[in-house]
């Protein structure tokens, strides 16, 4: 997926994505990374996710990276919270009230711009993106965060030969390839697909839901 799909999403405000409500699994499975409060939390491809706000909430500075300014305003504006734009080199930062919003290519962002990180939240980031770009992404993401990182990931399987991504089927074999030599722990594994008519009317017959937890040792 290019940045112009991306920008055209949010242009044109198609974006089934974005959920009006705080992620139940985020609130369920958080305490398993025991990360304590005053942690900063990475939160790749944000998009406009109340997450942030939960996460923020539990005491936790938030570094969100996101290609769209007009998601990072939206965010602000509707969350009700004084961010201030500013200029980080050749990048526009949104940032206030224990919140750092990168406006750019997260392919682009090198470690010192994230800072010393060691927690991350993906809802909807690693299968935004086409496996090409997943294996690029999973790289990346592991090249940015701290040692003895910790990954909260939330991923989809289906049969990708029933809807055509994004989001993207991502199979436990390739969550397994992107982080080897991680721990990795499956949490939950719910199937979906009652909760999605409108990919069931797609034509898609079976939709999970998995929670990893993944870790650097
Ligand atoms: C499927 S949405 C998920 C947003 C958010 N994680 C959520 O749960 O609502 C993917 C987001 O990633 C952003 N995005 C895509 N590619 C990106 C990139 N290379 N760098 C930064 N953001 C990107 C898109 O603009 C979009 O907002």
């Amino acid at each position: 997926m290019q940045a112009d799909f991306w920008h055209e999403r949010w242009e044109k405000g198609e974006i089934g994505f974005h959920k009006s409500s705080i992620n139940p699994l985020l609130t369920r499975w958080w305490p398993t990374l025991a990360g304590h409060a005053g942690e900063a939390v990475l939160v790749p491809l944000c998009g406009k996710t109340l997450d942030m706000c939960w996460l923020q909430q539990q005491g936790h500075p938030v570094v969100g990276v996101e290609l769209s300014r007009s998601a990072l305003q939206a965010f602000a504006d509707e969350q009700g919270l004084c961010l201030e734009w500013q200029r980080e080199g050749e990048r526009e930062c949104l940032s206030g009230a224990g919140l750092r919003l990168l406006c750019g290519d997260f392919f682009a962002l090198q470690a010192a711009d994230v800072g010393e990180i060691r927690l991350c939240y993906d809802r909807a980031a690693l299968i935004a993106l086409p496996p090409v770009m997943r294996a690029r992404y999973a790289a990346h993401l592991r090249g940015l965060l701290a040692p003895g990182w910790k990954l909260l990931l939330i991923s989809l399987d289906y049969d990708q030969q029933e809807r055509a991504g994004p989001p993207f089927s991502v199979p436990e074999k390739e969550i397994r390839q992107l982080f080897a030599g991680c721990r990795i722990e499956l949490l939950q594994d719910d199937d979906v697909i009652d909760q999605h008519p409108r990919f069931r009317e797609q034509g898609m017959t079976r939709l999970h839901e998995l929670v990893w937890l993944i870790s650097q040792d």
